[in-house]
């Protein structure tokens, strides 16, 4: 059964859906050809499960190495190049397997090639399983920021096994946990304090602890309700940008070398830190993020040796600044967002911003 969330495209969670996948595409896409992306480090674990599920003959593996710094243009060059030369049409349906890396790299290809193919999420990693499989966001990096080329292309269906977490190494299942944590504290402060009872057994037993399931349910109910009062980010939904100016900017400055999730950890610590310096929210709340955040074991201070001017530069680039100001959705206390003047993102003063960011050297 998938999860009763109020989108238009079914979200399936559970352990052993993995083998499902071929059945739930036929269902939402009957399609002539399936075209599986996946990167080398998941292909070789997961993808012969999904592979054995659809005809030989009409399907075809397409790998691209992992990491961030694979999501450009010229990878989606390659992959659309692909496509062409394996002759897909318009009846091939994409699926997406991986991380978010590949999830918002195969969605991309999926929402352009042929200007629109549908594409089935499955994501792999936790991160991509809370967050970056559900909402339609699809984007790649460029040279002068992130995701600045991408498409809204909502998928057909999701599919997320948690069994799969269990060949996840224990940094990545980690940086997951930020997003969960940035759930909690834009829309839910139970949802954040179930999150740190759970760390204990989630640092025991990693992906294993019997509490995941539920967290992760949690997490895309959370995200779910979000986009689906405002799909293309016209106000609300840039509620799921907490923590995201800074972050996209230290993602930049380090040259995409490093994992989403850890950026925005950082992000949300200093972002957290601007809420109680533009007097949105009160004394305590950065502590309590910083807290929880160190707690999961994430990182908080910054990048040895970045340079905070650096920082700050690159936020003027976020798609949220408007004229060329840098704006900040900021959380009053965890588990409360509200808008200020009517507007979810704020402008702060680079001064303020650096005054934050010191914090954290
Ligand atoms: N579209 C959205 O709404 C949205 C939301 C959040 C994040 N994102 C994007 O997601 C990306 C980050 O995603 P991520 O943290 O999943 O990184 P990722 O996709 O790079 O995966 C991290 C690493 O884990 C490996 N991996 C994935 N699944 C595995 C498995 N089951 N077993 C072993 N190894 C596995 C990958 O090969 C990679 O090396 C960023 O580009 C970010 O911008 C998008
Ligand atoms: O779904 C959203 O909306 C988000 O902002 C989720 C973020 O966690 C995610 O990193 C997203 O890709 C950021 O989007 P962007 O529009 O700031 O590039
Ligand atoms: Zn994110």
């Amino acid at each position: 059964m998938p999860l009763p969330l109020p989108l238009g495209y079914p979200v399936y969670c559970e352990a052993g859906v993995l083998a499902r996948v071929g059945d739930i595409t036929r269902e939402v896409a009957p399609s002539h050809r399936v075209a599986i992306i996946s990167d080398d480090a998941v292909a070789p674990l997961h993808a012969a499960a999904i592979v054995a599920q659809f005809p030989a003959a009409s399907t075809q593996l397409f790998t691209i190495p992992a990491g961030e710094q694979e999501k450009t243009r010229e990878r989606w060059g390659q992959l659309t190049d692909a496509l062409v030369a394996w002759g897909a049409g318009r009846d091939t349906t994409v699926i997406a397997l991986g991380g978010g890396v590949v999830g918002d790299l195969a969605g991309f290809v999926a929402a352009t090639y042929m200007r629109g193919l549908p594409v089935v999420q499955v994501p792999t990693t936790l991160l991509a399983m809370v967050d970056a499989s559900v909402g339609g966001k699809t984007a790649v990096d460029t040279p002068a920021g992130k995701n600045l080329v991408g498409a809204f292309h909502n998928p057909v269906a999701v599919v997320m096994d948690p069994t799969v977490l269990a060949t996840l190494p224990p940094a990545v299942l980690r940086s997951g946990m930020a997003e969960m944590f940035k759930h909690g504290i834009i829309a839910d402060a139970s949802y954040f304090d179930q999150l740190l009872q759970a760390l204990p057994a989630i640092q025991e037993q990693g992906a294993h602890a019997p509490e995941m399931s539920a967290l992760i349910a949690a997490s895309v109910h959370i995200k779910a309700d979000v986009v689906a009062e405002d799909t293309r980010e016209g106000g609300l939904r840039q509620i799921l940008n907490f923590g995201h100016t800074i972050a996209h900017a230290i993602e930049k400055v380090q040259h995409y070398d490093m994992l989403h999730g850890d950026a925005v950890a950082m992000g949300m610590v200093t972002e957290a830190r601007l809420a109680e310096l533009t007097g949105l929210a009160s004394h305590g709340l950065a502590l309590a993020v910083r807290d929880a955040l160190e707690r999961a074991g994430l990182p908080v201070q910054l990048p040895p040796g970045i340079r905070l001017v650096d920082i700050v530069a690159e936020t003027h680039g976020d798609k949220k600044a408007r004229s060329g100001a840098a704006r900040y959705a900021l959380p009053r206390s965890i588990g409360e967002m509200e808008p200020a003047e009517g507007k979810w993102a704020l402008p702060v003063h680079d001064d303020l911003v650096v005054t934050a960011l010191r914090e954290q050297i």
